[in-house]
């Protein structure tokens, strides 16, 4: 073989000796590979975090030959997600994959350790509730994604998870787990479907066939290309971008615009139910896979992903519910008795008297005669409808119903009729099922007064109060209110939930939590004095943003006494409750994620300031506090342990919450 040093001994002394430093250099070089190969090979997957001067932290997994995703992996990748949230020198996040792939998925040769048990598997909802959803899609840093090589099945869904993604053009992304017998368990159904559409995103995963980079970019499942060279430093700019505004900051699970209206939808997935039937008759997770997508579409990501860790995954079956009964005929009850009627359901409304009754059918009526106006229902279809709902002020007509749900903010149990553990899991399977045929987005949580969005929310009316009583005008209270994005201002609020529940509803806090409730005789006193509507106290100057803060402070002040008492398992399912059951800004991620987006120790400090002049209702409680003190987030998971997800003697309200557009 030509040896250029040899061959050079006659021509160039000079020449020789920088040859022979190259060389060197070279054989370093290689040194120094084989010995990171070599490392490589010997020590398990794992993901590293190299953070940059420019505040960006970039995580790398590594575990050659495809940076498969090994439990090991996943462990180390939750762990670095986490250091980088915490750690106050990163600004922003890029994943990556370590010699030019990004992950070829899960590890597949794990799937026989599960099985033998050579390998405990975590939980479920492990990885994408709370390593993707939780930490990564919920996080209040950027996370963009640098593709380079491949990214498939969970590979992919660990991309999607993130808020933007950069791809070589030559790139493999897909969801390929059809043809390992298994379904896109990490998120990916319910991604895909919001980054591509749901036409696009069922091919995909029924096909398990990859797109390039070039074709990711055309169906918007990659936000931009760049080559290998470059596509880290180019998600570091995106990442840096997303946080100063001047790029959208994307929760894939949340993306709405490229999902098919719901007809359109149920017509292509009722196309690929019988295409996959045609197709491969004995198979049944395809027919899954298409399940859980439609799952997702009709009720949310969240749902479609959802799995309440002991209660949905014990194989329990949901019984047959035909016939409901409500307990009271309030704005709650009456909207719980609409919806489950137009779902065909028999409803026996009870209340107190017979006044109560009449108040409760009679906004049913209007609930349906509203839809008879808007052409949404015909007059037969409306009169059919209202003949599913009787009235009652006894339980005796309560001998053949099915289910009885309580529609109030106390603090209520349904008592199980049989004893058995299973019981109250049971009841929950059955009433998820009802809240899906009802159209609506079920949050399982724990029992308390007024449960998660009530019991959240509960400051936001007295705040709101408290200022109007040292003066600050009410309309523009109202006003500040709807401009940070709440359908309605909280006196609009008051005034259409009627003055009575809203001091029935208040009076239950006080009694419940005396400590920290702020007790207003503004609106007994307007009651008593016959003004329901919107009055104009004397004047005091307050900042918009004084108002938003002083008014929804204390609401993320008694979420995370939610979070810590366990009455929520998790910071998100507070932001769904927030967005669905309380109108909040969905553009600003549900209460916990804008919280987040403020940063604890400012929240705290601001309360903490105004406790000092106002009082206990506004003083921080213990979770926030040691969080504020750490400059931690406030949705880190709470520990499983503690979850008061109580499934023995009582089951925690259902919110039955108007499901996503
Ligand atoms: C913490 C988790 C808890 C959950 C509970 C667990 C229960 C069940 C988990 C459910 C998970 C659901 C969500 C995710 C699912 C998945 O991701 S499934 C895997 C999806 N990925 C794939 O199907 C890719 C399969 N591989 C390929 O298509 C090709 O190998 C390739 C990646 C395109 C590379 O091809 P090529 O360059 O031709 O090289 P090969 O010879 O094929 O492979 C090279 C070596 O790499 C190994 N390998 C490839 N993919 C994987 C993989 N996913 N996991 C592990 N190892 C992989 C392959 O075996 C070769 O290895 P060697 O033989 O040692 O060279």
């Amino acid at each position: 073989m030509f040896d250029p040093i040899q061959s050079s001994l006659i021509i160039n002394p000079t020449a020789l000796t920088k040859l022979k430093n190259d060389r060197k250099e070279k054989d370093e070089a290689a040194t120094r590979v084989e010995r990171r190969v070599e490392h490589f090979r010997c020590s398990k997957g794992r993901t590293t975090l190299d953070v940059g001067a420019d505040g960006v932290g970039i995580i790398t997994i590594i575990n050659p030959p495809v940076n498969s995703l090994s439990f090991d992996v996943l462990y180390s990748l939750k762990d670095t997600c986490e250091q980088a949230l915490r750690r106050d020198d990163v600004k922003a996040i890029v994943i990556t994959g370590a010699q030019g792939k990004f992950s070829g998925g899960f590890d597949i040769s794990a799937f026989g350790k599960i099985q033998d048990k050579t390998i405990q598997a975590p939980k479920p909802g492990f990885v994408s509730f709370e390593i993707l959803g939780d930490i990564v899609a919920a996080a209040n840093k950027p996370f963009v994604a640098a593709i380079d090589g491949l990214a498939l099945g969970g590979g992919l869904e660990v991309a999607m998870a993130c808020h933007a993604r950069i791809s070589t053009p030559n790139a493999q992304l897909g969801l390929p787990e059809l043809q390992l017998g298994i379904i896109p368990g990490f998120g990916g159904t319910q991604a895909l479907p919001r980054l591509v559409g749901i036409a696009k995103a069922l091919e995909m995963m029924l096909t398990s066939k990859p797109v390039k980079g070039e074709e990711a970019l055309s169906l918007g499942l990659v936000d931009a290309l760049a080559s290998s060279d470059e596509v880290v430093n180019t998600a570091r700019r995106w990442a840096l971008d997303i946080l100063e505004r001047k790029r959208p900051w994307v929760i894939s699970y949340y993306k709405t615009d490229k999902l098919e209206p719901l007809g359109e939808a149920r017509e292509m997935l009722k196309f690929a139910r019988a295409q996959t039937r045609k197709r491969a008759p004995n198979l049944r997770h395809p027919l899954v896979c298409i399940d859980v997508v439609e799952e997702g579409i009709v009720s949310g990501a969240r749902t479609g992903l959802w799995k309440v860790p002991g209660v949905t995954d014990l194989g329990l079956k949901p019984r047959s519910i035909k016939k409901v009964a409500i307990l009271g005929g309030g704005l709650m009850g009456s909207g719980i008795a609409t919806a489950l009627v137009l779902s065909n359901y028999s409803v026996i409304l009870k209340e107190v008297n017979d006044k109560f009754l009449q108040a409760g059918i009679g906004r049913v009526k209007a609930n349906l005669q509203s839809r008879v106006k808007k052409g949404q229902m015909s007059q037969e279809k409306f009169e059919k409808t209202l003949s599913l709902l009787k009235g009652a002020l006894d339980y005796e007509s309560f001998r053949d119903v099915d289910m009885v749900i309580e529609s109030g903010s106390c603090d209520a149990a349904f008592r199980n009729c049989s004893h058995s553990e299973d019981a109250s899991q049971q009841v929950i399977i059955d009433l998820l099922d009802v809240g899906k045929k009802i159209k609506k987005t079920p949050v399982v949580v724990g029992n308390c007064t007024g449960f998660a969005v009530n019991r959240m929310f509960f400051p936001y009316t007295q705040a709101a109060l408290l200022l109007v009583e040292r003066g600050t005008d009410v309309y523009q209270i109202d006003r500040a209110i709807t401009k940070f994005g709440m359908p309605m201002g909280p006196f609009r609020l008051c005034d259409l939930v009627g003055f009575g529940v809203a001091i029935a509803t208040g009076g239950q806090f006080v009694l419940n939590f005396p400590e920290r409730t702020y007790k207003s005789m503004v609106i007994p006193l307007m009651q008593e004095d016959k003004r329901a509507g919107e009055t104009t106290p004397r004047l005091a100057k307050l900042s918009d943003k004084d108002i938003v803060e002083m008014i929804f402070f204390p609401v993320v002040n008694e979420a995370c006494r939610v979070l810590a008492e366990g009455i929520a398992v998790k910071a998100a399912d507070l932001d769904v409750s927030a967005v669905m059951g309380m109108g909040f800004p969905p553009y600003r991620g549900g209460i916990m994620f804008w919280a987040d987006s403020l940063g604890s120790k400012y929240i705290c400090s601001r309360l903490e300031e105004w406790s000092n002049s106002y009082g206990g209702f506004f003083k921080p409680c213990s979770y926030l506090a040691e969080r504020a003190a750490k400059g931690a987030p406030l949705s880190l998971t709470v520990d499983p342990g503690k979850s008061r997800l109580v499934l023995d003697e009582e089951i925690g309200a259902l919110l039955f919450l108007k499901s996503l557009p």
